[in-house]
């Protein structure tokens, strides 16, 4: 089995791969980006794909649920990594003399508050290990990495201050993609994307009182610009029940009654790593 995950090595992608999935039988395929990952699953190339969605601090990583627009993958499982995010520096620098940071947006979010303090600017990456590894190539002392104890190792780097992170208990939660559906999942969770069909006053309200007067508990809201006309929006809910439940089933009969475009995104179960 071939899994796709965020690369390079180091990553906590990695580890939540690493984690999840039987060392025996898995071929790990590195990815550019979390979006090459999806991609990699939808085109086949990967069998399974794992990809950051949700972080305590930050909350909802847009890349992930914007892929998840894209391409068409299904949600198989869900994964929470606890999440230690430390400043890496080349051999000799001084946290003093730090004027740039550098890591992946979600995770340049996590440490706002330090980042502000050390009156440090911030640069983007496409993963934190490839800032700590572009680190290292730049051999750069004006500038540290937010990544992992496992980065630091993998690329010989220092841990300047360890657990940076604007708050304690930082955790992300991972999905666990394929492109083989199974026929009917029992599992506890489920994730819907819907896209309603004509704004009217109190539209939200109506969608969530289809799930309300059927007893099924939300677990997760975000809406997403549909990038089409300001203002306009589509909703992903991820509901604490199975999509082989009677009642989910007719929560999506009524909703696309209504004239709601609803996507099954996937039904799943959770796995504390
Ligand atoms: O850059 C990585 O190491 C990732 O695996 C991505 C990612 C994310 O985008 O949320 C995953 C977990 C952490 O929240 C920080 C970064």
């Amino acid at each position: 089995m071939k899994v796709a995950y965020l690369g390079p090595k180091g990553t906590f992608s990695e580890e939540a791969a690493l984690r999840f999935f039987p060392p025996n039988g898995t071929e790990l395929m590195m990815c550019d980006g979390i979006v090459d990952v999806l991609e990699a699953v939808a085109e086949q190339e990967a069998d399974k794909g794992i990809v950051p969605i949700e972080n305590a601090i930050e909350g909802t990583i847009t890349m992930t649920t914007d892929g998840l627009i894209n391409y068409d993958v299904w949600i198989e499982g869900e994964a929470i990594l606890p999440i230690a995010l430390h400043l890496l520096t080349v051999e000799g620098a001084d946290i003093d003399d730090i004027e740039e940071i550098w890591s992946i947006g979600p995770a340049l979010a996590q440490c706002r508050d330090f980042t502000r303090k050390l009156q440090a600017k911030t640069k983007h990456f496409s993963s934190t290990a490839n800032a700590a590894e572009s680190l290292v190539k730049a051999n750069n002392k004006g500038a540290g990495a937010i990544a992992s104890e496992l980065a630091a190792k993998t690329f010989g780097l220092e841990i300047a201050k360890r657990n940076i992170q604007d708050f304690e208990g930082n955790s992300t939660r991972f999905l666990i993609v394929t492109n083989k559906k199974p026929e009917v999942p029992e599992t506890s969770k489920s994730m819907l994307l819907i896209t309603p069909g004509e704004d009217r006053p109190g539209l939200l309200a109506i969608i969530l009182n289809v799930f309300s007067s059927l007893d099924i508990n939300l677990s997760w809201i975000e809406s997403r610009p549909t990038k089409k006309k300001l203002g306009t929006y589509r909703f992903f809910i991820e509901a604490q029940m199975g999509v082989q439940e009677v009642s989910m089933q007719k929560a999506i009969t009524i909703l696309r009654t209504y004239g709601h475009d609803v996507r099954v995104l996937g039904s799943f179960d959770t796995k504390k790593l």
